[in-house]
């Protein structure tokens, strides 16, 4: 009942038809032939993470998660040059506390699921790929980068005069070291796809038109190891991670709702906003 990939029969036969669905924010195309999802981000201009896209994108996976079909994602963004500019600073400005405790906890909902899947997850860069973006790249089991130097990834959330959670620098610290991580982090730096590949943030990197099917390509290789084996040793690797944010989640909110409430750290994001309205004008 195994297709050269392992697709399991669904409702006794096997189905050769790909499937998709989409809401406002994420699309996903589902191709029963070869057990693959590819899950675009499309939040025009840049895929900055708000509420609803983290909710979508938490659901989607969550739906992908329990669909035996399904045995990895390729995440990737629907808009040109633009991974995703991480979490939406308007989600972070002006807003109370309640919201930003549910945007908080939306996030770590999303995390959750994207960092604990039981699915081959890879990430396709195809643009830039700051602090959340890089985040979400991270997350996934395997990354690969398009070769533009304008595009950069990293965590820069000190640059913005905020803090990176434990969480994000945890695995930061597994991907690319403890020492590569302190100096990036306290920096916010931000980097090429050739450098990303250097501190190893990033597996390969690719010509532009080629990070789709070289993510297809490393898929099979991911799929030729039993599913059963491989889930056990990514959830032995993964879970300290996991229960560490489990356990302090309601700590971890009530520290985002106090320190992004501040009044400096606001006026640090304003800042920080129009620096970036000014840019684009
Ligand atoms: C608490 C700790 C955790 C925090 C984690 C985070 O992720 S913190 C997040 C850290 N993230 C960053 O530091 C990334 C900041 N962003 C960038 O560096 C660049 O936008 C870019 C390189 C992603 C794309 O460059 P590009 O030249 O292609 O595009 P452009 O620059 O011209 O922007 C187009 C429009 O989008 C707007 N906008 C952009 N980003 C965000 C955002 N995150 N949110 C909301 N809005 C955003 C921008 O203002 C502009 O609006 P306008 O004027 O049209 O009304």
């Amino acid at each position: 009942t195994l297709s050269p990939y392992g697709v399991h029969q669904k409702h006794g036969q096997i189905s050769n038809q790909r499937r998709q669905f989409s809401n406002t924010y994420i699309s996903v195309e589902m191709d029963d032939a070869t057990g693959v999802a590819v899950m675009k981000m499309k939040r025009p201009p840049v895929n900055s993470l708000n509420l609803e896209l983290l909710t979508e994108f938490a659901i989607s996976l969550e739906k992908l998660e329990i669909d035996r079909g399904c045995r990895g994602v390729i995440l990737t963004s629907a808009i040109p040059k633009i991974f995703s500019a991480g979490l939406d600073i308007t989600e972070m400005c002006g807003k109370n506390a309640d919201h930003y405790g549910e945007f908080w906890r939306a996030l770590q909902e999303m995390w959750l699921k994207l960092y604990g899947s039981n699915m081959v997850t890879i990430a396709a860069i195809n643009g830039s790929s700051p602090a959340g973006g890089c985040l979400l790249a991270v997350s996934c089991d395997y990354r690969i980068m398009a070769d533009n130097k304008k595009y950069t990834i990293g965590l820069n959330e000190t640059q913005l005069g905020i803090v990176a959670p434990f969480w994000f620098k945890d695995i930061m610290t597994d991907t690319i070291g403890h020492r590569a991580t302190e100096r990036s982090l306290e920096l916010g730096m931000l980097y090429s796809p050739t450098d990303a590949l250097k501190i190893g943030l990033v597996d390969e990197v690719v010509a532009e038109d080629k990070v789709l099917s070289t993510a297809s390509a490393v898929m099979a290789q991911w799929f030729a190891v039993p599913d059963h084996a491989r889930q056990l040793t990514k959830s032995m690797m993964r879970k300290p991670n996991l229960d560490r944010l489990v356990t302090h989640r309601e700590a971890d909110i009530k520290n985002f709702v106090s320190f992004i409430s501040r009044d400096s750290i606001q006026k640090s994001l304003q800042i920080y906003m129009e620096m970036l309205k000014k840019k684009g004008s």
